[in-house]
């Protein structure tokens, strides 16, 4: 019996097409594995696969192409051996490779039927999208959360591209609010990990990622009492290893700090005000809880048992740091600590920490277990979420396969509905977007000769009707504007632009019409002809006026803007993420709030009576 009878069985028509049809597969993780397996077993002709990364232990209990005899190996190459075993009939070519690398450029792309995204972060996402827009290729685009995920399909012109809902940019915290007004348990952990670890066993808090130092009038007097504070608390780690270091640390940023703010009365106007610690009561209430309660870490700790396990981390860590500054050699700079959550010392005098914070500001303690996540910023990968999300995404393929995009689908995975799988149409791209609302082209330039002069008056001007309010720019920047005109004599090459740069025009006129990209191919040309020549002239349509745009709605904790972006398919979340609940995972998926009624042209699977074939009735 043929290998492929079920599968041509299964297809029908999409049968041929799919076998002569050559795809791009991006990243070979969690979800890529899982869809490699599903493209070589459908049977599409020619894979190719891009990674960068090698294999590591921890990838080993969901990317089952992997096995232990591979850690460190790149994981193109391996995923190509081990999937190749499926369908020998199927070629798979492997690029050990960042995507970014300027071989994929925009011709590449277009050798290919569809790509398909299976990466785990928006700076890779948003490259390959411009590049399938600028190419006119299709994407289908994946990522997972734990128990969610989504698959979204790209086509320049029919739908929404990735870039055309803003994405959250990685929140910071406000140092005010963390070291000030916390009202979230995330916030004291930040504290604890970021400032108060930092302060006595690492680095300053100046250079911690998670913190924005922005000043403005209002806080400029708050931020440099801040400062002071650490400044004195640096001073206090002087006396690490003395006996009265604990009541030090203790009473510096439990009770004197929290003084001090207390005594800022405008700031407790609106919020309750923070109750200071006293060294001397807790010591004494801890005397029965001993340090052993840090073994448990599935349930709150008291206050008295938090002060335990306090005291006795800080030991634990004083006592490390002092032996290792005992071995290090003069000269070289200090030894320091890092918080890492699977050091159960760090771990404990973070969560201690935390939670005694907590505590003074009224917010709710937490478990080891569950600060661990938190300031470890986890959501833990999850094999099934993967493969169904692979399955989800071949699904889809086939629509867009058919040419079929009516019934391409927006396709949800969530754990916090009544339905697991929700799907919605497909909605037209936005108008105004920066990657898919501009009109795109190639143009040709000889990189010997090519000026900006020769593009923007031999050009665009001449052959494409720009008036005099135009502006171009680079990806670096702007090149040319009306009052810019210093780099009209420059050669392009000058500029920083060779093969695949984009070029973006901009009309300025009243009533503009749309941006165009123009993607660089570099090709000697006659002497006597022009040095940039348009192989095509794209069709340039007025910029539509942009509907009033909902203004995104600001967290009130942070100050920062959340717009609910798709899915980063990120496992390890930044800090922003940790803390998150499922409401803030559901709108970070973009799960809609309400399930979607099963529709006429959802997927019906059919028992197969001549051989259990599953047939796809779409
Ligand atoms: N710019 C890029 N070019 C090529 N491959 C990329 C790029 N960015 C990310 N990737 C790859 O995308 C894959 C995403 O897979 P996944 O989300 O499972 O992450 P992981 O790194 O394998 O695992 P984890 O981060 O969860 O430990 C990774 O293999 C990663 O190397
Ligand atoms: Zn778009």
């Amino acid at each position: 019996m043929a290998r492929d009878k079920y599968v041509r069985q299964s297809l029908g028509s999409l049968y041929s097409t799919i076998k002569e049809s050559r795809v791009l597969m991006v990243g070979a993780g969690g979800i890529g594995c899982e869809l490699l397996k599903n493209l070589v077993l459908t049977g599409f002709g020619e894979i190719h696969v891009v990674d960068l990364d090698t294999i590591d232990l921890s990838n080993l209990n969901r990317q089952f192409l992997f096995r232990h005899e591979h850690i460190k190996k790149p994981k193109a190459l391996v995923a190509k051996e081990s999937a190749s075993k499926f369908n020998p009939n199927v070629k798979i070519e492997a690029h050990h490779a960042n995507i970014k690398d300027p071989q994929f450029n925009v011709d590449w792309y277009q050798g290919f039927a569809l790509v398909f995204n299976a990466l785990d972060n928006v700076e890779a996402r948003r490259h390959v999208n411009k590049m399938c827009i600028a190419a006119d290729v299709p994407l289908i685009e994946s990522g997972t959360t734990g128990f969610n995920g989504q698959v979204q399909v790209i086509k320049r012109g029919r739908s929404e591209c990735y870039d055309c809902n803003v994405k959250e940019t990685p929140k910071t915290f406000p140092v005010c609010t963390i070291r000030s007004t916390p009202s979230q348990p995330i916030h004291c952990i930040v504290w604890a990990k970021s400032y108060l670890f930092s302060e006595i066993f690492g680095i300053s808090e100046d250079d911690a990622p998670e913190l924005d130092h922005t000043e403005n009038s209002d806080n400029a007097n708050e931020i440099a009492n801040l400062r002071e504070e650490a400044a004195a608390l640096k001073r206090i780690r002087e006396s690490m290893g003395s006996e009265d270091f604990p009541r030090l640390v203790f009473e510096k940023v439990f009770t004197e700090d929290i003084n001090r703010l207390r005594s800022m009365e405008d700031m407790w106007k609106m919020r309750k005000p923070p109750e200071a610690l006293d060294f001397n009561k807790l010591s004494h209430e801890a005397l029965g809880a001993g340090p052993a309660v840090a073994q448990q870490d599935q349930t709150t700790w008291t206050l008295a048992e938090n002060f335990a396990v306090f005291a006795d981390s800080l030991k634990r860590l004083s006592d490390r740091l002092e032996e290792l500054k005992a071995i290090a050699d003069t000269g070289n700079a200090p030894p320091i600590l890092t918080f890492d959550k699977d050091d159960a010392d760090t771990l404990d005098f973070v969560a201690a920490s935390a939670n005694m914070r907590s505590h003074i500001f009224g917010i709710d303690m937490r478990s080891k277990f569950d600060i661990k996540q938190m300031a470890g910023n986890i959501i833990p990968a999850i094999a099934t979420t993967n493969a169904m999300i692979a399955g989800l995404c071949v699904l889809q393929a086939f629509r867009v396969m058919r040419e079929d995009l009516a019934k391409a689908k927006m396709v949800f995975l969530t754990h916090s509905v009544d339905r697991i799988i929700t799907a919605e149409p497909l909605q037209p791209p936005k108008p105004g977007c920066p990657v898919c609302g501009v009109a795109h082209t190639k143009v040709i330039i000889d990189p010997s000769r090519a000026t900006l002069q020769d593009l923007v008056e031999g050009v665009l001007k001449p052959e494409l009707g720009y008036g005099e309010e135009l502006s171009v720019s680079s990806e670096a920047g702007i090149l040319y504007d009306p009052e810019l005109d210093d780099n009209l004599s420059k050669k392009l090459s000058e500029l920083g632009l060779k093969a695949d740069s984009f070029i973006t025009v901009v009309d300025d006129e009243d009533d503009p019409r749309v941006d165009l990209r123009l993607s660089i191919v570099e090709q000697a040309l006659p002497q006597d002809s022009n040095s940039i020549v348009l192989p095509e002239k794209p069709e340039l349509g007025k910029k539509p006026v942009p509907p009033p745009t909902e203004a995104p709605a600001a967290d009130s904790q942070t100050g920062t803007v959340s717009n609910g972006a798709p899915v980063a398919g990120k496992r390890k979340r930044d800090v922003d993420e940790v803390g998150l609940e499922d409401e803030q995972i559901r709108k970070r998926g973009k799960v809609p709030e309400q399930p979607v009624a099963a529709q006429d042209d959802d997927i019906v699977f059919l028992g197969d009576p001549n051989g259990g074939a599953i047939v796809i009735d779409d």
